[in-house]
C-alpha cells in the first residue's frame, strides 16, 4: 500500500535581514526543499519569515502548533548576539517538555563542518502533539544538521532527522516515512508499521 499520512509541517524563518528585505531570505526554500526530498508522506507547508523578537517568535510557534503542525522547524537566531533568542522564544514560553538530544546531536554534527558550531543553542521541545526543533541561521546548516555528515555514501554521523518520525509517532502525531538514501528515519521493529 502507497498510501502515507499526511504531515502540516511549520516553516519558521527567523531573521531581522531577510524579513526586512536587506537580503533575500533563503531559509524557508532550503527547509521545503530538503523536507520535500527526505520525506514520502503529502506535505503541507505553514511557512513564516519573521524578525528576531522574542514574542513575535513564541506567538508564531504557538499558532503553529495550535494549527495542527505536528513538527515546527525553526531556522536562525540560535547564536551567541544580542538579538538571537531563538531558543528563549522556544524553551521559556511553549515548552511542556525539553528534548535535549536534539541540539547536543546537531551541535556533534555541525562541528565536522565548523568549528564554530559550538556557538549554537539551538533547542527542540514537545509542545501537545508537536515537535519543535531550532535549526542555526546558516542556509546550508539546514541540510547539514538535518542529513548529517556522509563520506563515500557512508553516513558518517546521523542527522537529527533520523530520530523526528519515532519521536513523533511517540507524542501521537501521523506516521512519517523517508526516502532513506536522504535520511533513513530510525524506528524500534516493534513501533515499524506493517504494510
Ligand atoms: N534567512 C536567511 N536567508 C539567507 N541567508 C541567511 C538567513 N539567515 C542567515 N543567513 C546568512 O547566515 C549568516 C549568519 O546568520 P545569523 O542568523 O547569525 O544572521 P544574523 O547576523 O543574526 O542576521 P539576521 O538575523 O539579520 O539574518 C548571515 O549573515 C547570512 O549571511
Ligand atoms: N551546520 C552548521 N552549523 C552552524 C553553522 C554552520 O555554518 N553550519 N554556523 C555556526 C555559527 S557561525 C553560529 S553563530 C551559530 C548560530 O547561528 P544562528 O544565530 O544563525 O542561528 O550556528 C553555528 N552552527
Amino acid at each position: 500500500m502507497a498510501d502515507h499520512d499526511p504531515v502540516t509541517i511549520g516553516i519558521v524563518s527567523i531573521s531581522d535581514r531577510a524579513s526586512s528585505g536587506v537580503y533575500e531570505d533563503k531559509g524557508l526554500p532550503a527547509l521545503k526543499e530538503w523536507l520535500g526530498r527526505a520525506l514520502k508522506n503529502p506535505l503541507t507547508f505553514q511557512e513564516r519569515l519573521i524578525p528576531d523578537e522574542k514574542e513575535r517568535i513564541s506567538a508564531t510557534l504557538i499558532e503553529l502548533v495550535d494549527a495542527g503542525c505536528s513538527l515546527v522547524l525553526t531556522t536562525g537566531g540560535t547564536g551567541p548576539a544580542p538579538r538571537d533568542v531563538t531558543p528563549e522564544a522556544t524553551l521559556l514560553a511553549i515548552a511542556d517538555k525539553e528534548m535535549p538530544g536534539f541540539g547536543e546531536q546537531m551541535r556533534q554534527i555541525s562541528l565536522r563542518f565548523v568549528p564554530t558550531a559550538i556557538l549554537s543553542r539551538q533547542v527542540a521541545v514537545i509542545r501537545g502533539k508537536s515537535l519543535v526543533l531550532n535549526l542555526p541561521g546558516q542556509p546550508k546548516s539546514i541540510q547539514e544538521t538535518l542529513e548529517g555528515l556522509k563520506e563515500d555514501g557512508r553516513q558518517v554521523v546521523p542527522g537529527i532527522f533520523a530520530a523526528v518520525p519515532y519521536c513523533v509517532d511517540l507524542i501521537g502525531g501521523p506516521y512519517l516515512e523517508t526516502n532513506d538514501e536522504v535520511c533513513k528515519g530510525f524506528r524500534p521493529k516493534s513501533a515499524i508499521r506493517v504494510k
